[in-house]
Formats: structure tokens, sequence, C-alpha cells
């Protein structure tokens, strides 16, 4: 019940609804952005955003600081399932390998850097994978008054594959009905809000399992307001 859904996520917000537009706007606006979806949802993609040696860095990253990923949710039955079975870190903001890359991924989009979260870097080797998800908090769950204060609703997320895979590992949404392989130096970016600022359950993706090969990727998510404090 779709509806449902809606009310349990959260209602609409102007504020969010304009973090929509202008994010839109900007990325219309740039010759190297590419629509992924039409409808559903804002989503777009840019090739070659992070060249070969900027993926290896922070591939290295990845490798040298990955732990069992972790899952913000009410439901422990979701640990059971294999739900998030990757492996991922936070990568260090004012590392300069980091900060450059995280500054350009705000620049693209037009948004505040203090309101991005700080990186994740994720590695999926094969068999693991990300279960369907939607990137926004759900604000009926026991999380969601510490998210508040922490900066909000999540909007925007940008993605950044680092390396090919030989086979699998492709993010897809289901009910928007977008599959993005992944693809070195590929980012995606999406909102996760619809146009009135409620949380946009068409949004849901997966993480699909690798099947042959080792998946890098890093995750941005940004929040309505002020993250970074
Ligand atoms: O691994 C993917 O393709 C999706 C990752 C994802 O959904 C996330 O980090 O929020
Ligand atoms: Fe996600």
């Amino acid at each position: 019940m779709l509806g449902t859904k809606k009310i349990t996520a959260g209602g609409p917000s102007k504020d969010r609804a304009r973090i929509g537009q202008t994010v839109a706007a900007r990325l219309d606006a740039n010759p190297r952005m590419q629509p992924a979806l039409v409808g559903a949802a804002q989503a777009y993609y840019h090739l070659d955003f992070l060249n070969p040696t900027q993926c290896d860095t922070l591939i290295r990253i990845i490798d040298g600081n990955r732990r069992p990923s972790t899952l913000l949710s009410d439901r422990p039955e979701r640990e059971d399932y294999g739900f998030r079975t990757s492996e991922s870190c936070d990568m260090d903001r004012w590392s300069p390998d980091v900060q450059p890359i995280d500054d350009s991924i705000a620049d693209l989009l037009g948004l505040p850097a203090v309101s991005g979260e700080t990186m994740q870097g994720q590695r999926y080797a094969p068999g693991q994978q990300f279960r369907a998800h939607h990137d926004f908090f759900h604000e009926n769950q026991k999380y969601w008054p510490e998210m508040r204060r922490s900066g909000g609703q999540r909007t925007w997320t940008a993605m950044i594959y680092l390396n090919d895979v030989e086979e699998g590992g492709a993010t897809w949404f289901p009910e928007a009905g977008l599959r993005v392989a992944p693809r070195r130096g590929l980012l995606l970016a999406w909102n996760n809000m619809s146009a009135d600022g409620s949380p946009n359950t068409l949004t849901l993706h997966e993480g699909m399992p690798v099947v042959q090969g080792v998946k890098y990727i890093i995750t941005k998510w940004f929040r309505e307001g002020t993250w970074l404090r």
C-alpha cells in the first residue's frame, strides 16, 4: 500500500521541494550530466566523474579500512537475511585524498559540503549485496529524532563506481525501472524526495549481488540541513 508507506516515511516539505528543484536545475544545465530517469524520480549520471587514479586511491583507502557494513533500521530481522552483506568504511573528509573529491561532489549538485554525511566506501565480494531499501529516513522509526537533530531528512544521494565489475553488482531501482551497471568513474545521483518534498518511495533500490569480481563504490548522502557541525 503505497499511500500508507508515504505517510509513515514522512510528509511534504517546502524546503525539501526547493532543494529538489534547485539541484535538478543545476544538473540540467550541466552538459556532462545525463538524465537517467524520467517521471518516477529525479536521477542523473555523469560518465568519468573520477579519473582512474582517483578511483584507485579511494579503493586503496577502502581496502585499508573496511569492516562489515551496518544498517540503520528498527528491524533487527534484516540482519539475519543478509540484507547488507558488504564491507564499508567512513572516508576521512579531511584527508587530502578525500576532501577535493568530497567538495567536487557537493559542487556538482550545488549543495553545501556541510550538508553531506561522511562519505561511505563500500566493497562487495562475490555474493555480497545490499537488498532493496530507501536511503531516506522513515520518520516513524526510533532513529528519527536523532537524525532530525543531525541535519534532518536525506535528500540527494550521489554514488560513484570505482571499478568495472566482471558480472553482477548493478544498482537496481525496481519500481522506478532503472538498472545501472558498475562502470569505473561513473557518478549516479538521485533525489530521494518527491516534487512536494515528501519521501519518494519509488526510489527503492538495491545493490544486486556481485557474481564475479569485486565491486567498490563510494556513497554520499546529503541532508536537508547541516550535518557537519
Ligand atoms: O551498491 C549499490 O549499488 C547501492 C548502494 C546503496 O544503495 C547505498 O549505499 O545506499
Ligand atoms: Fe542506498
